[in-house]
């Protein structure tokens, strides 16, 4: 068979890093000090149509609501802070998500794999699974598998994706 020379550029954005690229660059939304995640909800045609990132609610300080992870739990972060993928979700154009990939920088917790199911999302791809062994993460596991959620984790084709948003320095 004959080699293209078409001219296309080489080394562009697979679909695959793309996505999770999107998901990294909402995470940098985040105000989290230790975990900054974001997600990226795709369809079956590689529409985008749901991003993310964790942060609190609509109306709720980042400056007056706590960031911290340890003491009473209403002094920490985790009662308030609302997850990337169900901002997602919820942030998604209005529509039907049955069969969506969902892109994720860390492997969904247990509240979050609720909610990806019940969306009808078929597919989870994700980067970091830093809390692997846990509870919340096993009962995700448990939960996709019974559903028939597919998960895969992300293996890079470029493992940097640069943005510059300015032509000097
Ligand atoms: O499925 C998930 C799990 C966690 N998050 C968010 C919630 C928190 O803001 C951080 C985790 O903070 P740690 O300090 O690492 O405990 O990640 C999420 O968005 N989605
Ligand atoms: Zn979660």
């Amino acid at each position: 068979m004959q080699a293209a020379h078409s001219g296309k550029r080489s080394g562009y954005l697979s679909w695959d890093d793309y996505f999770m690229a999107v998901a990294l660059l909402s995470a940098q939304r985040s105000k989290d000090p230790s975990t900054q995640v974001g997600a990226c909800i795709v369809n079956s045609q590689k529409r985008i149509v749901g991003v993310g990132y964790n942060g609190f609610p609509t109306g709720c300080s980042d400056d007056t609501l706590p960031w911290s992870r340890e003491g009473d739990f209403i002094d920490t972060k985790y009662p308030y802070v609302c997850h990337a993928e169900l901002n997602a979700v919820l942030n998604s154009v209005p529509g039907n998500l049955t069969g969506c990939a969902i892109y994720t920088a860390l492997f969904p917790c247990n509240e979050c794999a609720k909610v990806i199911i019940q969306a009808g999302i078929r597919e989870v791809v994700y980067l970091s699974d830093k809390y692997a062994g846990t509870d919340s993460v096993r009962a995700s596991r448990h939960m996709f598998e019974q559903a028939g959620v597919a998960c895969r984790q992300l293996e890079p084709a470029n493992p940097v994706v640069t943005i510059r948003l300015s032509e000097n320095g």
